[in-house]
């Protein structure tokens, strides 16, 4: 009869087998994949989320992997990204979940992915604004486009990192520096803005937030966040007092919710909503979809500055048409003014960032 000693070695060899210490996550169940007859390779779009063991990261990931469009989901993280793998990996959608952790994995996580997602980065505590993140932020950015402009450089990149005003130019730079920029397919995620706009606007309105369109165009900070209340579908009227309470909450969201955590982080679930929304028709625009249109911080000709946030058209090569800004109002014209005047500050950061 084997000994207790050669019982308890079966068994540590046994769960090293299963339950390998460096657990290469693309093997995250006990059997190899290899040995899986299921090889995955399902019609749809191969996505990574870099951050993903974050707080919108994990939300974020949840719902790709229920997106019907995926058929691949790669999440990177530095920290606990196994973790988050194995649990988003046993949820009974279509898409196949791999996990890479660390730098040295960045390169496989990246390779062969149409759509990547960018929720890397430390968020604000109260009293921060989104500029004082640039300090860390503005190098894992860059990191992590250098990553994507060496292994997947066609594909559409979604920037949620803050500070966004100057974290798309330090992404434009970065694939500027690599020869792989295009304009069309680096867009900074500015949908949280909206989804925001069209439930405070409802909230006024007495309306379903899903029947209200609100563009909010600039950028994504403070006075940069510019909503066009005189462009809201349906169309409708606001009082002085109602147009100042909107643009007031619509511009402070973000701060209204680090206030309410308290030093706990900034919105996690509500961007997690609106980066799938926003990145739900991205792989829309990809499949060939049309007449899908949606707000985004990107390269643009609309004003003077070289990057702005208004309607994009989205189609098979990212932001293929940018809108104008359409007729706007006197306070609208002065709040553009002043979010020109922010704007240009903080994208010639992000500029010379990567330039200098
Ligand atoms: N664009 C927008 O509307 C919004 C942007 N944000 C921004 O999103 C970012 C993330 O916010 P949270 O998820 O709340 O922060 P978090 O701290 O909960 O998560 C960030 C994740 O990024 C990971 N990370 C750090 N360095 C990394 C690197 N070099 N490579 C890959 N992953 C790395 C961390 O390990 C962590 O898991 C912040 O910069 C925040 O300000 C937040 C809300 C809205
Ligand atoms: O406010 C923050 O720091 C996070 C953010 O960008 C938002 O919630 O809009």
């Amino acid at each position: 009869m084997a000994s207790r000693v050669e019982a308890n070695q079966r068994i540590a060899r046994l769960s090293a087998h299963l339950y390998p210490s460096n657990l290469q996550m693309e093997d995250s169940s006990g059997m190899r994949r290899a040995n899986c007859r299921a090889k995955g390779g399902a019609p749809g779009f191969k996505v990574a989320i870099l951050g993903a063991a974050g707080g919108i990261g994990q939300p974020l990931a949840m719902l790709m992997k229920m997106n019907p469009l995926v058929s691949v989901l790669h999440l990177y993280d530095v920290v606990n990204a196994p973790g988050v793998t194995a649990d988003i990996s046993h949820m009974d959608t279509g898409a196949v979940v791999r996990g890479f952790l660390g730098q040295p994995q960045l390169d496989n996580a990246l390779t062969g992915m149409d759509l990547v997602i960018i929720p890397a980065g430390v968020p604000r505590k109260p009293g921060m604004t989104r500029d004082d993140l640039f300090k860390i932020n503005a190098g894992i950015v860059r990191t992590l486009c250098e990553g994507i402009a060496r292994c997947c450089p066609k594909a559409i990149v979604n920037l949620i990192s803050n500070p966004v005003n100057s974290t798309v130019p330090i992404a434009a730079e970065v694939f500027k520096k690599a020869g792989t920029y295009d304009p069309k397919r680096l867009l900074g995620v500015t949908m949280l803005d909206v989804v925001r706009a069209n439930t405070f606007v409802a909230e006024v309105l007495g309306l379903d937030p899903r029947e209200v369109d609100v563009p909010v165009v600039g950028g994504h900070s403070g006075v940069t966040i510019l909503p066009l209340l005189s462009q809201v579908k349906p169309p409708c009227s606001f009082t002085q007092e109602e147009t100042e309470y909107l643009t007031d909450r619509i511009q402070n969201g973000g701060t209204e919710v680090v206030e309410a955590k308290a030093g706990a982080g900034s919105a996690t679930l509500s961007m997690a909503y609106a980066a799938v929304k926003f990145a739900d028709a991205c792989l829309r625009g990809l499949r060939g979809d049309a007449g899908i249109v949606e707000c985004s911080f990107v390269a643009s000709q609309v004003t003077e500055l070289p990057f702005f946030a208004t309607k994009v058209r989205l189609g098979r090569n990212g932001a293929e048409e940018i809108y104008q800004l359409g007729p706007l109002n006197e306070y609208e014209r002065a709040g553009l003014e002043k979010a020109k005047r922010e704007l240009a500050g903080s994208i010639q950061k992000g500029i010379s960032f990567i330039s200098k």
